[in-house]
């Protein structure tokens, strides 16, 4: 017999991130488009309307790319957060800024990384 734990808001980059940031969501790339559940973004917008309850989403993980002297930033996964916040025109997202290297990007986006030399 098998038991299944199953671990809630784990992150296998955030975890190792205690820090919290407040970040405008004018500088995150999102190059994966989100396939949506609209209910599951209708409830989301409502935490985040709701004073006693808006802090209750978990930190979405934000990689952070430092090449040539200039900062970058890419989320791949909190596509419904993201979405949310979107939607009401928030201009930030509570993040954890995951220190990347541009070669960790470039795995993801193939030719399609800013990263890739030429
Ligand atoms: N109904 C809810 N009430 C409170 N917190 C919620 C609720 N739904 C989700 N959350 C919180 O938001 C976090 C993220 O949820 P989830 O992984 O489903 O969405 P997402 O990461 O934004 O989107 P995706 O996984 O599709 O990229 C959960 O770990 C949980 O903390």
């Amino acid at each position: 017999m098998s038991t299944k734990t199953t671990v809630d808001n784990f992150s296998i980059h955030g975890n190792a991130v205690s820090e919290v940031c407040d970040i405008p969501l004018s500088v995150v790339n999102r190059p994966i488009p989100s396939q949506l559940d609209r209910a599951k973004v209708e409830e989301m917008k409502t935490i985040l309307q709701t004073d006693t309850k808006k802090d209750d989403l978990t930190p979405i993980d934000i990689h952070h790319v430092e090449y040539k002297g200039q900062d970058y930033y890419f989320a791949f996964g909190g596509c419904h957060r993201w979405a949310a916040h979107k939607e009401l025109q928030k201009e930030t997202i509570k993040g954890k800024l995951i220190s990347t290297p541009p070669s960790v990007i470039n795995t993801y986006l193939g030719s399609s990384s800013p990263f890739r030399e030429t």
